[in-house]
């Protein structure tokens, strides 16, 4: 057997590097890791990549929310529903030829089940490298005890200790004052991934990463959705110009409507089929009722909030900001967060230091983390870390937005440049019958480096790599422009945009 990392990539076996600082029997272990979801678990292989002794505190829960409750089993419903909307879509499917006969079915239990499936065997894997890699599993909950190198598991209350701890507890849904969630009408992603039932109107409560995707789904399904949104815009995090195509291309041509401007201040669960969930809206300046309306099933996709709780953290003089733990540069744990003195030997990465909210960041955090407790210096660079919203047509981004970019380039006195790729013109996009998107590259004008790229359009998540790489490596748009991109492909979008970047003609 191979061990997988959550990625499903095999994992080398383990050398020990005599050279490493390993504890010599003065400590349980060299390495405690409280909480084992991608963060948590991504450190811990790499800790014993270095032959570091590792003990984990997984909580019952290994694989936590990415595996369990969050990318994993919402990409499957998005594959699912994607291929669904795409076979429903005669007119497209005409257009290459193809005609379906008869109605296109599908088993929302089915569905379910492909999520559940593929999470309960992404965590098997995980588990099994775990073992495989020789990791202490440690079942229950730990939490730090206030003396230096110790964490003690909360179910046993047997005390552990460690040279060096990482915190890594992640986050959980964050549900609003008023909200009343009973996980099956009101409910948040937790029970969203179950698909319990596709309800005919859902009111999606946030219109950030959770609410776009499910919109995708539920859309796909059948479902009408309406948003509830309390900044001015729809998708406000998004870059405004992409946040523009994302409306015309998710949004206006599907059965969605939405609000913006109002909190959904009392959300009253209903009766599946007999009472309907009630929203009462209030407008976010002036707090005065704006309107009441009787949905199905409503989803809260608000945004989430660290799980610090109840972990000892107050007993080590840890002050934490709506529970984030604050880190300095190498995730060494902070007493606070302004001017806060760095606790020795204690680290924390993921969710819960609230950086950046993506699985890949707190798993090449704690990468990061295990490098400086092996007295190798690591810092994360955040600026080159992508995302993406696995929406049909996906939307993907790194680095700033581009109103945070002007700001910027103000601030530090450089000129923002700006070029564009286009998807329309692109034959592989042609050739699917997918021609809608377009890619902008933000780079500065004086040097040539990228700051910054947004893409919306198909396969946009798997786009952004290349782009991602170049910002982490200060690769310039003149040296982009020059590098060959494969004929017929997507990424042909981006050389378009390079070179537009540093004015060489050609392409295809
Ligand atoms: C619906 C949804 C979809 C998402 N999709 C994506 C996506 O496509 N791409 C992406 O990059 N990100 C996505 N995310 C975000 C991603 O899931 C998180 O950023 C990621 O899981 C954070 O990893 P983590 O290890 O910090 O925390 P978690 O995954 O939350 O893991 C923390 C673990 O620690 C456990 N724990 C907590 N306290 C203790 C304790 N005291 N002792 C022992 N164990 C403890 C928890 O039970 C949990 O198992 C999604 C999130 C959601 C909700
Ligand atoms: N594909 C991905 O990478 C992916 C997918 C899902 C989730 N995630 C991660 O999970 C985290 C949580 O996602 P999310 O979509 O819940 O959060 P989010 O922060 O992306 O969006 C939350 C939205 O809810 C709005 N909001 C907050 N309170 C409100 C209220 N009372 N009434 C109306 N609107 C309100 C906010 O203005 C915001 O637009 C994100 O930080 C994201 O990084 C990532």
């Amino acid at each position: 057997f191979a061990p997988t990392n959550y990625m499903g990539r095999t994992i080398p076996s383990v050398h020990v590097n005599s050279a490493l600082p390993i504890a010599d029997g003065e400590f349980d272990f060299d390495v405690a890791i409280i909480g084992c979801g991608v963060g948590g678990h991504g450190a811990a292989l790499h800790s014993r990549a270095q032959g570091l002794s590792t003990g984990v505190f997984a909580g019952g829960d290994v694989g936590g929310t990415c595996v369990n409750r969050g990318c994993v089993p919402s990409k499957a419903l998005l594959a699912a529903s994607g291929r669904v909307r795409e076979m429903k879509n005669s007119h497209h499917l005409e257009s290459l030829g193809i005609e379906v006969e008869g109605e296109v079915k599908f088993s929302r239990q089915g569905i379910a089940d492909h999520a559940k499936n593929l999470a309960n065997r992404v965590k098997g894997n995980l588990e099994n490298s775990l073992v495989g890699l020789g990791c202490d599993v440690i079942e229950g909950r730990g939490m730090l005890t206030g003396k230096p190198h110790e964490v003690k598991d909360s179910s046993t209350g047997k005390i552990y200790t460690a040279k060096d701890i990482i915190l890594a507890p992640g986050s959980i849904p964050f549900v609003p004052p008023g909200v009343e969630v009973d996980e099956k009408t009101v409910y948040t992603s937790d029970g969203a991934l179950e698909l319990q039932y596709v309800p005919e109107w859902v009111a999606i409560i946030g219109s950030g990463y959770i609410g776009l995707e499910f919109s995708d789904v539920y859309t796909a399904l059948g479902s009408e959705v309406t948003f509830i949104e309390a900044l001015p815009n729809i998708m406000p995090t998004f870059d405004r110009e992409i946040a523009k195509q994302a409306e015309r291309l998710l949004i206006r041509d599907r059965p969605i409507d939405y609000r913006t401007g109002v909190f959904a201040a009392e959300v009253t669960p209903g009766i599946p089929g007999e009472k309907p969930v009630t929203i009462k809206m209030i407008d976010a300046n002036t707090k005065e009722h704006v309107e009441t309306i009787e949905v199905d099933a409503a989803m809260v996709a608000t945004g989430r909030v660290p799980n610090t709780k109840d972990m000892g953290l107050e007993d080590m003089g840890i002050e934490t900001q709506r529970g984030f733990v604050a880190v300095n540069e190498k995730m060494q744990v902070l007493t606070k967060h302004e001017d806060g003195e760095v606790i020795p030997n204690v680290y924390c990465i993921g969710d819960a230091n609230g950086k950046m909210m993506l699985a890949h960041a707190a798993s090449a955090q704690g990468i990061s983390a295990i490098e400086n407790i092996a007295g190798r210096e690591h810092i994360v660079d955040h600026n080159a870390i992508p995302a993406a919203c696995f929406t049909h047509p996906e939307i993907s981004m790194v680095g700033p937005t581009e109103e945070q970019a002007i700001e910027m380039a103000g601030k530090e006195g450089w000129t923002l440049g700006k070029s564009q790729g286009s998807f329309r013109a692109n034959s592989k996009a042609l050739a699917e019958g997918e021609g809608n998107g377009m890619a902008k590259v933000l780079f500065k004008k004086e040097t040539g480096h990228v700051v910054a790229v947004h893409i919306i359009g198909l396969h946009a998540a798997d786009l952004i790599q290349e782009c991602a790489n170049a910002v982490a490596a200060g690769t310039t748009v003149q040296e982009l422009s020059m590098m060959v991109h494969t004929h017929p492909t997507l990424s042909e979008v981006m050389d378009e945009a390079f070179k537009s970047a540093a004015g060489v003609g050609g392409g295809h």
